[in-house]
C-alpha cells in the first residue's frame, strides 16, 4: 500500500576499509555527523576552495564544518551522501597531508588491517609504520626509546636515515622536544578525553548561541561607522590643508580600522549570509582598500583549518624571511602553495636577523598584500564556478575604482608636489604596520608542533592560537584579533560578542584542562620576538652542527 510519500532510500552501511579504498582511488571522502560523503562533484564549486576540503579527507570534519558554514549550507551537504558509519570514527591522515591509504578488495574487513583498537597517543600510534592512521611528519619521533629517529616520510617532508649526516638529527630532537611539551602541557590524545572535550565543546556552542552570541549587534557597527566617518574626515580636512603625511596619516588609520570589518565579513560574521557578507568584504577590502578580501579568505580559509601547521598553513609560510619553526630548515614543501619553501643562502642570512627585521618588514606589509591581491585576481585563483564564481569580476571593478580614486583623483591630481605625494603614500601605507602585527601576534609564538589525526578541532585550536589581554576600551584599536583563540572555535560569531564569550571559554577552558593562552599586548609581542630570535639560535646551532660533520667527513677522506 502506497502511503503517497516517497520512501527514504536506504544508506549503506560503509566499513571502515572501504572508505579507505574509496580514499585510495583517488575519491575526496569525508565524514560528517556519521554520514559519508564524497564530494568529488563539489571541489571545484566550493566557495571555501579546494584545499579546504582536501585536508577533511578521510576525517571526521562535523566541527570544522559546523563552524565554518551556515545551517542551511549543512542541510544541502546530504546532497553528496553516499553512506554511513555505525561507530566513532578513527580520523585518518588525509592524502594532501601525506597519508598513505590501502586499496579495498573485496571480503576484507576492518580487522584486516592495523587500524583495529588503534592506540592514539603520538609515542605508540606512529609506530604503525605503514598505517595511514598516524604517518605523519614528526609523530614517528615519539616511537618509544627512539629520541633521536628521524622523522616518518611524509609527502612533503622526507627525511631519510642519510639526514643524520647533515645535522638533520638536531631538528628531529628539537621537534621531539616540543611535541613532548605540547603533551605534557595538554589532555591526552586518547580517543576518550578527546571525545569529551568534543562533547563540551558542543555543548558550550549550543549555550552561546541561546545566550544570543550568535547576533549580530549592529549598533555596534554603527558606532564603528561613526569611526570610519571621522578618520575619513580627517583625511579630507588635512588634504584641504595640504599638510599631506597627516592627511596620510589618517587614511591609514582607516584602512587600519576598516580590515577588521573585512575580517568579520570574511567569516560571514555580520549578517550570516555569504552574498551579502561578501559584498560587504569586497566593497570595503577591494573598493576602498584596494586589496583582495577574496584572496585572503583564500589564504584564510586554510589557516582555520590547518592552523600554524609549518606545511600547510600559508599564515605562517614567510620564507625566505619569517620562520617560525625549525622545521622550516628541511626546506619544506607547502600544500597551499605548492611549492617548495627554500632553506637557501638568502634565507639563511635573513632569518638569522629575523628578530631584527620583523617590525621593519611589517611596515612594508601593506605592499606586499597589493601583490598578493593582484596575483591572485590575475591569475583566477579563486572558485570559477559555484556561488562564488561572480566574486572576482566584482573584485577586479573594485580595484579599478580604488586605483582611480587613490593613485588618479588624491594621489596625483589633488597633491601637487613629489614629495607631498611620496609622504601621503609612505605613510598612509606604514601606518598600518600595528595591523600586520596583530594578525602574527595571535600565532606566530604558538605551537607548531603536529600531534596527529586524532587530536579534536577545540585542543589544536587552542594550542595553536593565542589571547591579547587588553582593557575595554581599547577592543577597537584590535578590532576582535585580541580574542583570536575564541574565534578559531567560534569563527562565525560576530566580533562584538567576543568579549563577552571569554568567560564562557575560559569555563571550558578549565572544565577540559585546556590552558588558555593569554598575554598582554607587549608580552604577547616579546613572545614572538622571543620565538623568532629562538628559531634564529636554532639555525645557527644547526650550521655549526653542518660544519663539525663536513670538517669530520674532511679528515675521514684524508683531506
Ligand atoms: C559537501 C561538502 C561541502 C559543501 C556543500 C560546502 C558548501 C559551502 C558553501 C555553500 C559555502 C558558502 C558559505 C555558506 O553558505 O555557509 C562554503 C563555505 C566554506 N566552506 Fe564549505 N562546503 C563543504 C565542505 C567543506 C569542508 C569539508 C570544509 C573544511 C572544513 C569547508 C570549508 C569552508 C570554508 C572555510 C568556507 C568559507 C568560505 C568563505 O567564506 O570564503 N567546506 N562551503
Amino acid at each position: 500500500m502506497s502511503s503517497g510519500k516517497k520512501a527514504a532510500r536506504p544508506v549503506a552501511l560503509l566499513s571502515r576499509r572501504q572508505i579507505e579504498g574509496l580514499i585510495a582511488e583517488g575519491k575526496t571522502i569525508i565524514i560528517i555527523d556519521q554520514q559519508v560523503l564524497k564530494v568529488d562533484a563539489w571541489l571545484s564549486y566550493h566557495p571555501g576552495g579546494e584545499k579546504a576540503i582536501l585536508h577533511m579527507v578521510g576525517r571526521d570534519a562535523t566541527d570544522e564544518v559546523n563552524a565554518l558554514h551556515a545551517p542551511e549550507t549543512r542541510k544541502s551537504m546530504q546532497r553528496y551522501r553516499i553512506g554511513r558509519i555505525d561507530s566513532r570514527w578513527k580520523n585518518f591522515v588525509p592524502p594532501i597531508q601525506g597519508g598513505k591509504f590501502r586499496q579495498y578488495v573485496e571480503g576484507t574487513s576492518d580487522s584486516d588491517g592495523e587500524d583495529e583498537d588503534v592506540d592514539v597517543s603520538p609515542e605508540s600510534g606512529s609506530s604503525r609504520a605503514p598505517s595511514p592512521v598516524f604517518d605523519t611528519k614528526d609523530s614517528n619521533i615519539h616511537h618509544r626509546g627512539r629520541a633521536k629517529s628521524p622523522p616518518s616520510s611524509s609527502a612533503s617532508s622526507v627525511s631519510h636515515a642519510s639526514d643524520l649526516d647533515d645535522g638533520m638529527s638536531y631538528l628531529d630532537a628539537q621537534t621531539k622536544e616540543q611535541i613532548d611539551l605540547d603533551i605534557s602541557k595538554y589532555p591526552s590524545l586518547d580517543l576518550i578525553t578527546q571525545d569529551e572535550i568534543i562533547r563540551k565543546y558542543r555543548e558550550l556552542d549550543e549555550r552561546l548561541r541561546a545566550e544570543g552570541l550568535y547576533d549580530c549587534n549592529y549598533s555596534a557597527y554603527a558606532i564603528e561607522t561613526c569611526r570610519y566617518l571621522l578618520l575619513f574626515s580627517m583625511m579630507l580636512i588635512f588634504l584641504n590643508l595640504r599638510w599631506y603625511g597627516t592627511s596620510g596619516m589618517f587614511l591609514g588609520c582607516l584602512w587600519h580600522q576598516l580590515v577588521f570589518t573585512v575580517h568579520d565579513a570574511g567569516h560571514m560574521g555580520i549578517t550570516h549570509n555569504f552574498t551579502a557578507d561578501t559584498v560587504i568584504g569586497i566593497l570595503i577590502a577591494d573598493f576602498i582598500g584596494g586589496l583582495s578580501v577574496c584572496w585572503w579568505k583564500r589564504n584564510h580559509n586554510v589557516h582555520h583549518i590547518v592552523t600554524n601547521s609549518p606545511e600547510h598553513d600559508p599564515d605562517i609560510e614567510h620564507m625566505p624571511f619569517f620562520a617560525v619553526s625549525h622545521r622550516f630548515f628541511k626546506s619544506l614543501k607547502s600544500s597551499f602553495y605548492d611549492r617548495l619553501m627554500p632553506y637557501d643562502s638568502f634565507a639563511k642570512f635573513t632569518l638569522a636577523y629575523q628578530a631584527q627585521l620583523y617590525y621593519p618588514l611589517m611596515f612594508l606589509g601593506r605592499f606586499n598584500l597589493y601583490v598578493l591581491s593582484w596575483e591572485h585576481l590575475i591569475r583566477g585563483l579563486g572558485p570559477k564556478k559555484g556561488p562564488a564564481w561572480w566574486h572576482r569580476w566584482m573584485e577586479i571593478a573594485g580595484q579599478v575604482f580604488f586605483w582611480y580614486w587613490f593613485g588618479y583623483l588624491i594621489v596625483y591630481k589633488t597633491i601637487p608636489t613629489a614629495s607631498g605625494r611620496f609622504a601621503f603614500v609612505m605613510i598612509s601605507h606604514l601606518v598600518t604596520m600595528p595591523l600586520h602585527a596583530q594578525i602574527t601576534l595571535s600565532h606566530f609564538s604558538m605551537s607548531t608542533s603536529e600531534l596527529g589525526p586524532h587530536e579534536s578541532f577545540p585542543q589544536k585550536m587552542l594550542r595553536t592560537t593565542m589571547d591579547i589581554d587588553c582593557p575595554e576600551w581599547l577592543d577597537f584599536f584590535h578590532g576582535g584579533l585580541q580574542f583570536q583563540a575564541i574565534h578559531h572555535l567560534f569563527p562565525r560569531m560576530p566580533r562584538h560578542n567576543l568579549r563577552r564569550t571569554q568567560k564562557f571559554v575560559q569555563d571550558f577552558c578549565n572544565d577540559v584542562g585546556i590552558p588558555y593562552a593569554l598575554y598582554g599586548f607587549v608580552d604577547g609581542n616579546k613572545e614572538v620576538i622571543g620565538r623568532l630570535a629562538e628559531v634564529s639560535r636554532q639555525g645557527a646551532i644547526l650550521a655549526k652542527c653542518q660544519m663539525a660533520i663536513a670538517e669530520r667527513g674532511d679528515i675521514l677522506h684524508g683531506h
